[in-house]
C-alpha cells in the first residue's frame, strides 16, 4: 500500500492553514488576556509574525526540550507552512513554553480556561450522570457502554478548538453521530483481560471528569485490571491534562460529596490508595514523534497491554498524521504492532481510517466539514 504524505498546512483552504493563521493568534491573545500581571515580556510570537516562523532548535534547558529538539531535526529552518502540520503545532506549543519561561516558573498559562472548564464540568456532570445506574454492585455491559460513550463525548470539550467557535456542536450525544462503535467487541475483549490498561488522557475539565468516571467503571467491571494514566509534561493544546490538572480534578471530585452516583469517587479514592491507579508522564508527549513500537516501549507499555487512546491529537500520533483515505483499513495504517487499542475520539482534524467507502462519499457530499467540526465520534477498537 502507498504510504500517503503527512497532512500539511500549505494549502490555503487546509485546516492546518486555518489553525496557524486564525487559531494560533487567538490562543496567544487569550494567554495575554488571561494572565494579566504575569510576565509575558518574552512572548514575542505575535510580533515576529506566526506565518513567518521557521522551525528552530529551542534552548535545551531540560530533557523535555532536548527530546523535542531531536524530533524536529529533519525540519530545521523550514517555514511553519512547509513542515508537517503536526510538527508545526508541537513547535508552536513548545515555543510558547519557552517564551513564557514555563520551565523556570512552572505557571500554567492556560489554567484560567482549564479551571473554568473544571468548575463547569463539575456542575454539568451531576446532571449528565443522574440517569446512570446507581447500583455499583453489579456493573453491566450496558453500563460500560454508557461510560464509553460518556468519555467519547467528553472529548468534545476541547478548549483549543471550541473557544474559537464559542460553542460546541449540537446533537453531540445522538448515536448516529458515532461513525464506528466497537463497544461490544471491546467489552468482549476486556472481560477476560488481565493486567494494565494504559489510558492516554487528553483534555482536562469536562473530558477528564468523564474519563475518571470511565476508569471507575472499568475498575469495578474487571477486578483483575489496573489503570496507568498518561498525561502531558507541559501545558499544550490549551486544555491537555498535566499532572497538576489531574490532582486538581481528583480534589474537585472528592469535594463534591453529593455528586451522583454517590460512590464513584470512593472507587477512585480506594483504587488510588491501593495503587490500582497510577499516573505517569514523559517528554515523548510534547515531542513531535509519532507512536511506534519503540516509543510504546519507552512509555513502558508492554506488548499486548491494552491502550485506551483519548482524543484527536493522540489519534493523529498513532497514524503519523498522514493523509490516509478515510476508508483505509485501520490495521493497515496504524504505526504500532504491539497492542490492542481502543480509540475514543471526536473528529477534529483531517484524518480518519476504517470507514466504509460509501460512508465517506456520503459525508463528503452532505457535510463537507465532517472531519474537523467535532460533530462525529468513534469508538474504534484495533486488535493489531
Ligand atoms: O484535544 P484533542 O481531541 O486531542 O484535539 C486536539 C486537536 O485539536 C486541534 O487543535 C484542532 O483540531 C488539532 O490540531 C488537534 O488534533
Amino acid at each position: 500500500m502507498m504510504i500517503p504524505d503527512y497532512i500539511r498546512s500549505s494549502d490555503a483552504d487546509s485546516f492546518g492553514r486555518y489553525t496557524i493563521c486564525s487559531r494560533f493568534p487567538k490562543i496567544v491573545n487569550d494567554i495575554i488576556e488571561n494572565n494579566k500581571g504575569a510576565d509575558v515580556r518574552h512572548l514575542t510570537i505575535l510580533d515576529e509574525g506566526i506565518s513567518g516562523l521557521k522551525i528552530k532548535t529551542l534552548v535545551p534547558v531540560d530533557d523535555n526540550v532536548a527530546l523535542f529538539n531531536a524530533s524536529i531535526e529533519p525540519f530545521l529552518n523550514q517555514g511553519i507552512f512547509d513542515v508537517p502540520f503536526f510538527t508545526a503545532e508541537l513547535f508552536f506549543y513548545q515555543l510558547l513554553a519557552e517564551q513564557l519561561n514555563y520551565r523556570v516558573n512552572g505557571l500554567d498559562y492556560f489554567s484560567t480556561l482549564k479551571n473554568r472548564s473544571l468548575s463547569d464540568a463539575i456542575e454539568l456532570i451531576s446532571g449528565r450522570l443522574a440517569p446512570f445506574p446507581m447500583d455499583w454492585g453489579a456493573i453491566t455491559p450496558e453500563h460500560v457502554v454508557q461510560s464509553l460513550h460518556f468519555a467519547l463525548w467528553g472529548n468534545l470539550a476541547d478548549l483549543s478548538l471550541f473557544t474559537l467557535a464559542k460553542q460546541s456542536p449540537k446533537g453531540s450525544f445522538s448515536p448516529e453521530r458515532i461513525l464506528i462503535d466497537d463497544s461490544i467487541a471491546f467489552i468482549e475483549f476486556f472481560r477476560s483481560y488481565r493486567g494494565t490498561v494504559h489510558v492516554f488522557l487528553d483534555n482536562a475539565g469536562y473530558e477528564l471528569v468523564s474519563d475518571l468516571y470511565l476508569i471507575a467503571v472499568l475498575l469495578l467491571a474487571n477486578p483483575y485490571c489496573k489503570i496507568k494514566a498518561h498525561v502531558k509534561p507541559i501545558p499544550m493544546f490549551v486544555s491537555d491534562t498535566t499532572i497538576n490538572d489531574w490532582q486538581l480534578t481528583l480534589a474537585a471530585i472528592s469535594d463534591r460529596k453529593e455528586m451522583p452516583p454517590h460512590n464513584w469517587r470512593f472507587v477512585l479514592e480506594s483504587a488510588l490508595t491501593e495503587r490500582r491507579i497510577s499516573l505517569t508522564t514523559d517528554p515523548f508527549w510534547s515531542s513531535a514523534y509519532h507512536f511506534s513500537d519503540h516509543w510504546l516501549n519507552v512509555l513502558n507499555v508492554d506488548p499486548g497491554e491494552l491502550i485506551i487512546c483519548k482524543g484527536d491529537l493522540n489519534y493523529r500520533r498513532f497514524f503519523e498524521d498522514r493523509a490516509w483515505p478515510a476508508d483505509t483499513p485501520t490495521e493497515a495504517a496504524v504505526t504500532t504492532t504491539t497492542a490492542p487499542i481502543l480509540f475514543l475520539r471526536t473528529l477534529k482534524s483531517e484524518i480518519m481510517t476504517g470507514l466504509q467507502p460509501t460512508t465517506v462519499q456520503g459525508l463528503h457530499i452532505t457535510e463537507p466539514d465532517w472531519l474537523i467540526a467535532g460533530k462525529y465520534g468513534i469508538i474504534q477498537f484495533s486488535m493489531r
